[in-house]
C-alpha cells in the first residue's frame, strides 16, 4: 500500500489524474485497452472534470479506454444522484466517448436483477481474461464505507467476485456495488479521499484494529501482484500517526 499526501485538494486531484493517466497509458501499451470502474459521490467530480481538461484530455487515448461504476444509487439516469449522470456530466460527455465502452448499471430494473445483470455484463467484458478491472476508483463516506460497502450490512461478508444490492436501513433506499472480492482482484485499486470531515475514517481503515461492520473499506485488500494507492489532502491525513507506508 501506498500513502500519498498532498498539501490541498486541487493537488490530490492532479496527482490523482497524473496517476490514472500513467495507468491507463500502461495498460493500453500492454494490452491494448484499459477497464476502469469509478467512484461516485461527490468527490471525483472534479477529477473527471481534470481529466477532460485541456491539461489531460490528449495524454490518453480514450477510444481504448472501458468504463464501469464501483456503486451505483437506485434511481433513473436523468437522477441528481445517479452516479452514472455525474460522470456523463463530468466526463464522457466532454471527451465524447463512445456509448459502447460505457457501462451504466440498468436502475430500470429491480437492484437484485440490475446487480445479477451488471455481474454478467462484467463476466461477458472480461470473457476468458481474468476477471480484474485495470483500475478501481474507490471514495470513503466518514462512516467508513467505500463504494456502497456500508456498515453491518450483509454485503460485507459475500465472499464471491460479484455485484450485489445493498439495502440501507437508516436512508431506506437500495444501492447496487461490486463486492470486496471482486475490487480486490483489480491490477489497480486507488482512494481519492480529501478534506478533515474523513480524517477519521482515513485512521479507522488504515490504522485501526481490524473491524469490517464498523470499517467496511478495511476490506480493500488487493490480491497477489495488486496495487493499492491511497490519494489524500494533508486535513483527510491529519490523524494517520504514520504518513506513509
Ligand atoms: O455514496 C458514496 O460515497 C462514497 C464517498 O462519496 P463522497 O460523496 O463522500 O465523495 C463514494 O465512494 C461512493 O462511490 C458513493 O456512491
Amino acid at each position: 500500500m501506498k500513502i500519498n499526501v498532498f498539501k490541498s485538494a486541487d493537488e490530490v486531484l492532479s496527482g490523482l489524474a497524473e496517476y490514472f493517466v500513467e495507468t491507463a497509458n500502461q495498460s493500453i501499451k500492454g494490452k491494448g485497452k484499459f477497464s476502469v470502474a469509478l467512484s461516485g459521490g461527490s468527490s471525483p467530480k472534479k477529477l473527471y472534470e481534470l481529466l477532460a481538461s485541456d491539461a489531460f484530455k490528449n495524454r490518453v487515448d480514450w477510444n481504448h479506454v472501458y468504463f464501469f461504476f464501483g456503486d451505483e444509487r437506485n434511481v433513473p439516469h436523468t437522477h441528481a444522484d445517479s452516479n452514472y449522470l455525474m460522470a456523463k456530466t463530468a466526463l464522457f460527455a466532454p471527451l465524447n466517448i463512445q456509448e459502447s465502452h460505457v457501462f451504466p448499471v440498468d436502475t430500470a430494473l429491480s437492484p437484485e436483477a440490475a446487480a445479477e445483470k451488471y455481474t454478467q455484463e462484467i463476466l461477458a467484458f472480461f470473457g476468458s481474461e481474468d476477471l480484474r478491472f485495470d483500475l478501481v476508483l474507490l471514495g470513503l463516506g466518514d462512516n467508513s464505507h467505500t463504494a456502497s460497502l456500508f456498515p453491518y450490512t450483509p454485503v460485507l461478508h459475500d465472499k464471491t467476485a460479484s455485484v450485489k444490492s445493498v439495502f440501507l436501513q437508516d436512508q431506506q433506499v437500495f444501492r447496487i456495488t461490486l463486492t470486496a472480492p471482486l475490487i480486490n482482484k483489480a491490477f489497480n485499486i486507488a482512494y481519492l479521499v480529501y478534506g478533515e470531515g474523513k480524517a477519521i475514517a482515513v485512521h479507522h481503515i488504515i490504522e485501526d484494529e481490524e473491524d469490517i461492520d464498523n470499517y467496511p473499506a478495511q476490506l480493500i485488500i488487493p490480491e497477489e501482484g495488486g496495487d493499492l494507492q491511497w490519494f489524500l489532502d494533508e486535513p483527510a491525513a491529519s490523524e494517520l500517526s504514520h504518513k506513509s507506508a
